[in-house]
């Protein structure tokens, strides 16, 4: 079906922040704030002020960021526009796009560093940075990608998208909230994040306790067991998704059981930590290397200056 220039599908995603994985503190602030926005209209006339609210949510690949879209979504009762800025032709189309949606709605721009050239050729390694998470390679391959077509075909530009998000505030008259999401936030133009666009900046993280107790309420409908001290542990010494998490709590045959995927988190876990601890090792050697070549470098050029 057609509306406007958007098409709809039924929105039916059964996530809720019930079953989101987080922290129960800032999923309460967060809750709190949404249910703050929508009694807002008084309060956002008083001020003058375009009654909208912006979200950016950031952080690595599985961690929740669509997840926690559709638990807005379902918990405010509203729609979602899901906008493909690289399939937008140009700053006019977006304009317009962005002017078709209705009130009571979450504009979503998902992967928003894949979209535009927001972010500086590539993304910067941080010093510390050795070695990146596989996941995240591949994303920021996907990224390139996806933004060089985006470059390749001229189409939306920062400006035109920032121009379209003020237009779209100053135009709407009912409550709408717009979301970004992104796995390389460092990287992202200001301007574009800045607060008054994206009010609201929210990092999604790897999973903890906390987190992973939702899970297995969810997946294995559990609220306690023997090894949820050595899971514990595990999740503080390591960084695992909730994706990667969910993933093993997931009952695959007939004989499985909360015992057995269990073991098979702490199994999987403590793979991950081995890993990790493998990592580190290497980076140490490579520093230590590096020092040692830098020590006989000075040397070299203390006898040169000798001779
Ligand atoms: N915080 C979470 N709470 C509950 N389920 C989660 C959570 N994070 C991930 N999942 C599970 O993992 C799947 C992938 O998560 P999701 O797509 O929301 O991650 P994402 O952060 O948007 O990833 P990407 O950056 O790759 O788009 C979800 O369908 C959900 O089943």
């Amino acid at each position: 079906m057609r509306e406007g220039r958007w098409s709809t599908v039924p929105f039916n995603h059964p996530a809720t922040f019930e079953t989101l994985a987080m922290d129960p503190e800032k999923k309460e602030s967060i809750k709190k704030d949404l249910i703050k926005f929508t009694k807002g209209k008084d309060y956002y006339n008083k001020i003058g002020k375009a009654w909208k609210r912006g979200y950016l949510l950031y952080g690595p690949p599985g961690t929740g960021k669509s997840t926690i879209i559709s638990a807005m979504a379902n918990f405010l009762n509203y729609d979602v526009y899901d906008l493909e800025l690289t399939s937008v032709r140009s700053n006019l189309e977006l304009k317009g796009l962005m002017l078709d949606t209705k009130a009571k709605s979450i504009v979503v721009i998902e992967d928003i560093d894949c979209s535009l050239d927001l972010t500086g050729q590539r993304r910067k390694k941080k010093d510390d940075e050795e070695e990146e998470d596989d996941e995240l390679k591949k994303k920021e391959a996907e990224m390139l990608l996806k933004r060089e077509k985006a470059l390749r075909e001229d189409n939306v530009t920062l400006s035109g998208l920032l121009n379209a998000i003020d237009g779209l505030w100053s135009a709407c008259s009912g409550e709408k909230i717009i979301v970004f999401t992104t796995n390389f936030v460092d990287n992202l133009d200001p301007a574009l994040i800045r607060r008054g666009r994206m009010d609201n900046h929210i990092e999604m993280s790897y999973c903890r306790f906390e987190a992973f107790k939702v899970l297995a309420k969810n997946y294995l409908d559990i609220e306690s067991h023997d090894l949820y001290g050595e899971i514990e542990r595990l999740l503080e010494e390591t960084d695992m998704s909730p994706a990667d998490v969910a993933e093993n709590l997931m009952l695959k045959s007939d004989e499985d059981n909360a015992n057995v995927c269990l073991k098979q988190l702490v199994e999987s876990l403590e793979e991950e930590k081995k890993k990790k601890a493998e990592k580190e090792a290497r980076k140490k050697k490579k520093k230590a290397e590096e020092e040692e070549k830098k020590e006989k470098l000075k040397g070299t050029k203390e006898n040169g200056k000798e001779i």
